[in-house]
Parts: C-alpha cells; sequence; structure tokens
C-alpha cells in the first residue's frame, strides 16, 4: 500500500468509527470530538450548480437521488477506495454493515430511504450523516462529504426555515479549518453571484482550503468563455480553478454511461479552443486525483495534533473509567466483599468528617460552645426564683406551720423546680448534635466517589446509618436525662452548710417576727436557689457534651454501620445483587467511555502503524 492510500485509508476508518459512536461534531456530545479534528473534503453549491454530477463523475457511477426540489436533506459522507483493476465495484453504507450493493439504482434508493428513515417524509433537514463507501477500481482514494444545496427559496410542503437551517448546517462543517471546501460553481452564471464562492469566501477569506469548480462549460454562450474564471483572475484562489463537463439533462435521460461522459469530458478539453492549452488540468479525472493529493497532504500536516488529542483523550477516558469503577463481579462473595469496601470507604469519610480532615466536625463543638450555653442563659429562672414565687412555693411547703429556722421543704422545692428547667436543653443538644450527625452521613455518601454508581447500596447505607444515628440518639436523651434527675435526686450539702447564717447576716440580732417573713428573707431565699441552679447550670454545662460525645459522636465513629454489617452477612446472593443495582446512566456512560477508548486506541494504533514518507 502506498503511503497516501495509508493516509486517506487512516482517516476513513477513524471517520468510520466515529459515526458508529455518532460522534459528527456538532452539540449534545458530551466527549471531544474526533471527527471534527479530522481532514474532510466539503462540497457546496447552489441548487443545480451541478454538485451531484460532479461527485458523481469522480466517482465514475450514478448513484445520488435526483429530483426537485432539495433531494440532499442529510450529509453524505462518501469514502473512495481503490480497489484492483478489474475487481467488482460495490458499495457499503455504515448502517448497513456486511450488504454489499453492486446495483448503484440501489444505492440511490437506499440513500433515499436512510434519508427519510432520520428525517420522515417532512422534507426537513438533518445533520446526521449517511455514511456510504464505495470500492471501485475506477476511483482514487478520497473522502467527500456532500451536504445540501444551498438554496434562496423554500419549495413545496418545506418549511420556511429550511432555507437558513440549510445554510447553517453547511457553514457548520465548512467553517472548521480541516474541512477543504470544494466549491460548485456554474459557468453560466455569473461567479459573483455564486452562493459556493460566497460562502467559501466568508469561512476561507484567504482561498488557502477552497477549491472552486466551474461546471456546465459546454452550456456558456457561444463566443464567450471562462478564462477568467478558471486562470483566476475573476475571483483568485491558493489552488487553481478546475473546469468540468458533466453529463447533460439529456444525456442523464438517455442514461449515458459515467465512463463514457469521462472519455467525453477529455475530449471536451482537449479539442475545445479555448481551454485547449489548460486540457490537462480539467476534468473530473483530474479533479479526483488533485483533491486526493490535496487531502493527503492535509492528514499529513495534521497527523501530530490528531495524534495528542487522542492521546489526551485516552488520557480523560481512562481516568473517567477509573473513576466509573469496574464492572461488578458476580459471585455473592465478591459482591459482599465490594459491599463491605464501599461500606468502608464511606465510613473512612464520614470519620475523617468527625475528626476534621474534612468539615463539618465543628459544628458538634459549635452545639457545646453556643447553643447549649445559650440555652442554659435563656432558662426562665428569674421567673421561678421571683420574690412572688418563693413566697408561694415556701409557704406552700410549709402548709400550716411555717418554717422555724430555715424552710428545708421550700428549698427543695424550688430547687426540684428549677433544676426541671434542664432537661429541654439537654434533650436539645442531643438532636442538634443528631442533626449534625446525619448531615454528614449524607453529605459523606455524596463524597464517595466509589458509592456513585450504585443509587441503591447508598440509600441502603444512609437508611443503615440513620437508623443507627437514631438509637445512638435515644441512648443519649436517656443519659442526659439521667444527669439531670440525678442532680435533683442529690443535692450538695456543703452548697448550703456554706451558706452564711441568717442570724449572722442580719446585724440585728434582735430582729422581730415580722421581719423573719419580710422581703428580704424570700429574697434571701431565692438567691441562694439561684445560685445553686447557677453551680448546677455550670457543671450540666460540662457534662452534657461529655454524655452527647459518648453515645452519639464516639458510637457513631465505632460502630456506625456494625448492625448494617451484620445484617450483610446473611443476604443472600440475590440480594446482594440487587444492592449494587448499578444506575442505568452509569452503566451506560461507562460503556460510551469504553467504546470511545477502544476507538481512540484503535486509532492510535492505525496511526501508529502507518508507515510515514517523510
Ligand atoms: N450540459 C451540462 N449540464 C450539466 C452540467 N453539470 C450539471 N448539469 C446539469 O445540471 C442539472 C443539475 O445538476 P445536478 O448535478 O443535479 O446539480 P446539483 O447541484 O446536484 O443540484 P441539486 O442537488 O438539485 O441542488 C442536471 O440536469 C445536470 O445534467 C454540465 O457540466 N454540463
Amino acid at each position: 500500500m502506498t503511503t497516501m492510500e495509508s493516509l486517506i485509508g487512516l482517516v476513513n476508518r477513524i471517520q468510520r468509527a466515529c459515526t458508529v459512536l455518532g460522534d459528527y461534531g456538532g452539540g449534545e456530545n458530551t466527549f471531544s470530538s474526533l471527527w471534527e479534528a479530522l481532514p474532510s473534503v466539503a462540497v457546496v453549491g447552489g441548487q443545480s450548480s451541478g454538485k451531484s454530477s460532479v461527485l458523481e463523475s469522480i466517482v465514475g457511477r450514478d448513484f445520488l437521488p435526483r429530483g426537485s426540489g432539495i433531494v440532499t436533506r442529510r450529509p453524505l459522507v462518501l469514502q473512495l477506495h481503490k480497489t484492483e483493476q478489474s475487481s467488482q465495484e460495490y458499495a457499503e453504507f455504515l448502517h448497513l454493515p456486511r450488504r454489499r450493493f453492486t446495483d448503484f439504482a440501489m444505492v440511490r434508493k437506499e440513500i433515499e430511504d436512510e434519508t427519510e428513515r432520520i428525517t420522515g417524509k417532512t422534507k426537513q433537514i438533518s445533520p446526521v450523516p449517511i455514511q456510504l463507501s464505495i470500492y471501485s477500481p475506477n476511483v482514487v482514494n478520497l473522502t467527500l462529504i456532500d451536504l445540501p444545496g444551498l438554496t434562496k427559496v423554500a419549495v413545496e410542503g418545506q418549511p420556511e426555515s429550511i432555507v437558513q437551517d440549510i445554510e447553517t448546517m453547511v457553514r457548520s462543517y465548512v467553517e472548521k479549518p480541516n474541512c477543504v471546501i470544494l466549491a460548485i460553481s456554474p459557468a453560466n452564471q455569473d461567479i459573483a453571484t455564486s452562493d459556493a464562492i460566497k460562502l467559501a469566501r466568508e469561512v476561507d477569506p484567504t482561498g488557502e482550503r477552497t477549491f472552486g469548480v466551474l461546471t456546465k462549460l459546454d452550456l456558456m454562450d457561444k463566443g464567450t468563455n471562462s478564462l477568467d474564471v478558471l486562470e483566476g483572475r475573476s475571483y483568485k484562489l491558493q489552488h487553481p480553478w478546475v473546469g468540468v463537463v458533466n453529463r447533460s439533462q439529456a444525456d442523464i435521460n438517455r442514461s449515458v454511461d459515467m465512463i463514457v461522459a469521462r472519455r467525453k469530458e477529455s475530449e471536451y478539453f482537449a479539442t475545445s479552443p479555448d481551454y485547449g492549452h489548460l486540457a490537462s488540468k480539467m476534468g473530473s479525472v483530474y479533479l479526483a486525483k488533485l483533491l486526493s493529493q490535496h487531502l493527503e497532504s492535509v492528514i499529513r500536516a495534521r497527523i501530530p495534533s490528531i495524534t495528542s488529542l487522542i492521546n489526551k483523550s485516552i488520557d480523560e477516558l481512562e481516568s473517567e473509567m477509573n473513576l466509573l469503577g469496574r464492572p461488578i463481579a458476580l459471585d455473592a462473595g465478591a459482591q459482599l466483599y465490594t459491599i463491605l469496601e464501599l461500606c468502608r470507604a464511606f465510613d473512612r469519610i464520614f470519620k475523617e468528617h468527625l475528626d476534621g480532615g474534612r468539615p463539618g466536625g465543628d459544628r458538634i463543638y459549635g452545639v457545646f460552645d453556643h447553643q447549649l450555653p445559650a440555652a442554659l442563659r435563656k432558662l426562665p429562672f428569674d421567673r421561678h426564683l421571683s420574690l412572688q414565687n418563693v413566697r408561694r412555693v415556701v409557704s406552700e411547703a410549709d402548709g400550716y406551720q411555717p418554717h422555724l429556722i430555715a424552710p428545708e421543704q421550700g428549698y427543695r422545692r424550688l430547687i426540684e423546680g428549677s433544676l426541671n428547667y434542664f432537661r429541654g436543653p439537654a434533650e436539645a443538644s442531643v438532636d442538634a448534635v443528631h442533626f449534625v450527625l446525619k448531615e454528614l452521613v449524607r453529605k459523606s455518601i455524596g463524597e464517595t466517589q466509589e458509592l456513585k454508581r450504585f443509587p441503591t447500596l447508598q440509600a441502603e447505607i444512609a437508611a443503615a446509618a440513620n437508623e443507627a444515628l437514631e438509637r445512638f440518639r435515644d441512648e443519649s436523651k436517656k443519659t442526659v436525662i439521667r444527669l439531670v434527675d440525678m442532680e435533683s435526686s442529690y443535692l450538695t450539702v456543703d452548697f448550703f452548710r456554706r451558706l452564711p447564717q441568717e442570724a449572722d447576716k442580719g446585724g440585728n440580732p434582735a430582729s422581730t417576727t415580722a421581719d423573719r417573713y419580710a422581703e428580704g428573707h424570700f429574697r434571701r431565699i431565692g438567691s441562694n436557689v439561684s445560685s445553686y441552679v447557677g453551680m448546677v447550670s455550670e457543671t450540666l454545662r460540662n457534662t452534657i457534651p461529655k454524655a452527647v460525645v459518648y453515645c452519639q459522636v464516639r458510637e457513631a465513629k465505632q460502630s456506625l454501620l456494625n448492625y448494617f454489617y451484620t445484617q450483610l452477612a446473611k443476604k443472600e446472593g440475590k440480594q446482594l445483587s440487587q444492592m449494587l443495582d448499578e444506575d442505568p446512566a452509569l452503566m451506560e456512560r461507562r460503556l460510551q467511555c469504553a467504546k470511545r477508548l477502544e476507538l481512540y486506541k484503535a486509532a492510535r494504533d492505525e496511526i501508529d502503524s502507518v508507515s510515514w514518507a517523510r
């Protein structure tokens, strides 16, 4: 195989693989497009400019749909493969692998049918290409993309927007720097008004990648010629203009053979008084060779950047595949192992949140440092130990016999009443920490990359972790309530013994009985109780956090999933595989990544295997 054949063959193979994967440039696709990096030749021209005729004479076969209106409604990627002389000519569609078309009338029919399969009978256009390979001794290796003809008006049954839609589609091809533009203009029309040249001028102002083709030279008025165009004086391009003479409508109607038409075309130039001196550089056979050579040199120049795109894509895909993880094993043992691994991965992240490697654990300290003290400060002791209330409680406790020295019962009741208020903040601390832990579970599940693919297992782990947290919460509540109850069950005697004696304080030992019941007395009782309660509050402010950490935080760190593990051990293979039920979108993505990786690797091998003539 010559270098040229292998280079174009290389691009052809990569192109086919791209189409199979739905990569033909354009939006939606989340993968970088290899298609767009590949050089190609796009055929553009106004309606009836002779596009189909040029393509057919390059191929040496008629196989393109004909008719009035907009016939080409999907891009046709036409890959030409030169085969041994005298070998059988055939065509193959990518969407019908293994079916060889030897009858080119059937090829035409299939293009029509396949166009409609996507666009419906609505005469809409679609950017999804049809891919056709032709194997023939009469072609040169070349890939051409036939695009809908540029038009100015919509016709029967076609929406108004089609004019713009076609231009947009054609433009999307020709504006790519890798696209060689084959701009078809009819000779019997002023070149300045050519749709093809207008578009080419816009997207390729320097004319580096535009090949001008002038059709219908035979249809010019007698006595006029196109030498100004063909010799580059009317519109200058970097590449020489090529004139062609295709079959006329009458030839087509008489089904003049393409090979005969090619011969007639070369006779036309050879004997033409106007173009005779250009004969060797005119005609569709020459055009095909010129394009093939040019395409080859473009491909050669593009190979390094294609290679680096491929390598970059392979790296990206491989790291994505790593994130997506391997497909799951089928036997129960391996599945259990996988589940345990995933649980551990989650647990690790959860612990990092508590221990400070990740944020969130500090919010637990926030509960102890702010929420709890604030709640304790807000307890309504002022009201409970108001003069009025103290007087009421003490009197009620005394009954018919008022206390003589100190109101023992009254003190107890006031203290007990006060201590009851501590239940609220104690339970609230437990709940607050519970919610922090729950939130950390949620976060940790989200952050466990390995779990992303298993929504079912995610839900199971979340449920198990939350259940465990509930249990820890119940335990913790019991414990903090017990702390409060312990305070009421035995009062600190020393505190009261150390209180200054009533008599010492008054300064007047001869104080009257009336004095005893005076305001000052109750106020003192209130303030004594208040300082006792303050002392208890201080104690609880320190002990509640200890209880909460002991019952909830420490347990969560040590045994969040313990119960889940024992449940897991009892499960059967089927239940385990249900837990490892992957997100279908993810399975799809892995499949796509794998296919794409295969494509890129194959492309890389292809490139490696082509020996360069440097
Ligand atoms: N005499 C003569 N007729 C030509 C030549 N090129 C094209 N024609 C005729 O011009 C008409 C239009 O040619 P097509 O090849 O169908 O043009 P097209 O650009 O593909 O047209 P649409 O696909 O409909 O946009 C046909 O009747 C061809 O026979 C040529 O060089 N000489």
